[in-house]
């Protein structure tokens, strides 16, 4: 055989295909150019208009009910239990203008320098704001720093970013790892979480959490892969075990019906992996103790196992004489609010005032 031929043609085939890149974006901060705010203002505003929420951002909900119950005054002490994208954060700082503090909590410590940075950016320091990675179950510890409370807010559950990212494997739509910490270095993962239980506290879980109508067949299905010592490592797996145990059901609505046990199912997850009832019950009992006579506090639900949880304490310390007034029924976001930001949809504002 011809030499040279030889290793020409050896050349040819060891020279590596180029990998073809697709014509969609990868990887998820190509994916959403939205993740840049600044950069891509016209995505930005097209997400918004379809009632989207941007990816990368969180579009606080009810802001105008929340600042006309909280009637900030400068000069005041507040808190912001739950910091998020640090929307509500912003506009209750700015009603102080320039006297008083605000202090802002979050456990996670992923997004919370982030949005350090941006409030500090658009004027808001430490002159007039300190955010601490913190539970809210610690209001206690963060009162004996800011001293009595004239106002607080708490926005429950997760936020656009965290539900956004695959990583953090809140979303059942994205595949990522089952994680659903809200602080990731803390407690166990959701995996971790699903492995440790059994057949019925698998289904109590799902039940009491979610009201999920399919708890017990869920709850079994998890628990062969269990028992073959399987495990449910991503948010698909779970997402295909959730499905395929619920083939069952007629066609017609079978979709559908898979699609809200999927989502009730990661929400059931997600309330047990950072014990949220425990830290909200907690809460609710310190708040009288941390708030100043005539101090108001407003908080955000958006299911109603924390519903009932609000509802009952605010009643509760209503009857001790400790708050003076508290909201008879929930406010709920307008209904522009709600076909502009999708994830309104499911929230209820309730208040209590402080004797
Ligand atoms: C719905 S988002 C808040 C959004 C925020 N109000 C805004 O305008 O951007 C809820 C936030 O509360 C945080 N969170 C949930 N439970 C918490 C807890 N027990 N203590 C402190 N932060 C918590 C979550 O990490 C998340 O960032």
């Amino acid at each position: 055989m011809d030499e040279k031929k030889s290793v020409e043609q050896t050349e040819i085939k060891h020279k590596r295909r180029k990998r073809y890149s697709g014509t969609h974006p990868k990887k998820f901060e190509e994916k959403y150019k939205e993740l840049q705010p600044e950069k891509y203002q016209d995505t930005v505003k097209k997400v918004m208009e379809k009632g989207s929420t941007p990816a990368g951002m969180h579009r606080s909900i009810c802001v105008e009910e929340i600042l006309e119950f909280l009637n900030i005054q400068p000069g005041q002490t507040g808190l912001d239990a739950t910091l998020g994208y640090g929307g509500h954060t912003k506009e209750m700082a700015a009603k102080l203008q320039g006297k008083g503090h605000l202090y802002s909590l979050d456990v996670d410590p992923i997004e919370l320098p982030k949005t350090r940075e941006r409030l500090a950016a658009q004027g808001f320091g430490p002159e007039i704001l300190t955010i601490l990675q913190r539970n809210f179950a610690e209001i206690d510890e963060v009162a004996k720093e800011s001293g009595p409370l004239d106002f607080v807010l708490a926005d429950l559950g997760v936020s656009s970013m965290q539900i956004d990212n695959p990583e953090r494997g809140f979303s059942f739509k994205v595949d990522g790892p089952l994680d659903l910490r809200l602080d990731p270095k803390k407690g166990v993962s959701g995996a971790e979480r699903l492995k440790s239980l059994t057949e019925e506290e698998l289904e109590g879980m799902f039940i009491e959490n979610a009201d999920e109508p399919y708890a017990d067949v869920i709850a079994k299905a998890i628990t062969k892969y269990n028992k073959k010592g399987i495990e449910i490592s991503t948010t698909t797996m779970l997402r295909e075990i959730i499905s395929e145990a619920l083939q069952f059901i007629p066609e017609k609505t079978r979709k559908d019906d898979i699609k809200k046990s999927c989502q009730r199912c990661f929400q059931a997850l997600r309330i047990d992996v950072n014990s949220e009832f425990e830290v909200l019950f907690e809460f609710l009992e310190k708040l009288p103790h941390v708030l100043a006579p005539g101090g108001r506090v407003a908080i955000l639900t958006f299911h109603s196992g924390e519903d009932r949880l609000v509802k009952k304490a605010f009643k509760h310390y209503q009857r001790e004489g400790i708050y003076s007034d508290v909201a008879k029924s929930p406010i709920r976001p307008s209904d522009e609010e709600i076909r502009s930001n999708g994830r309104a949809r499911s929230a209820k504002l309730r208040w209590a005032v402080k004797a």
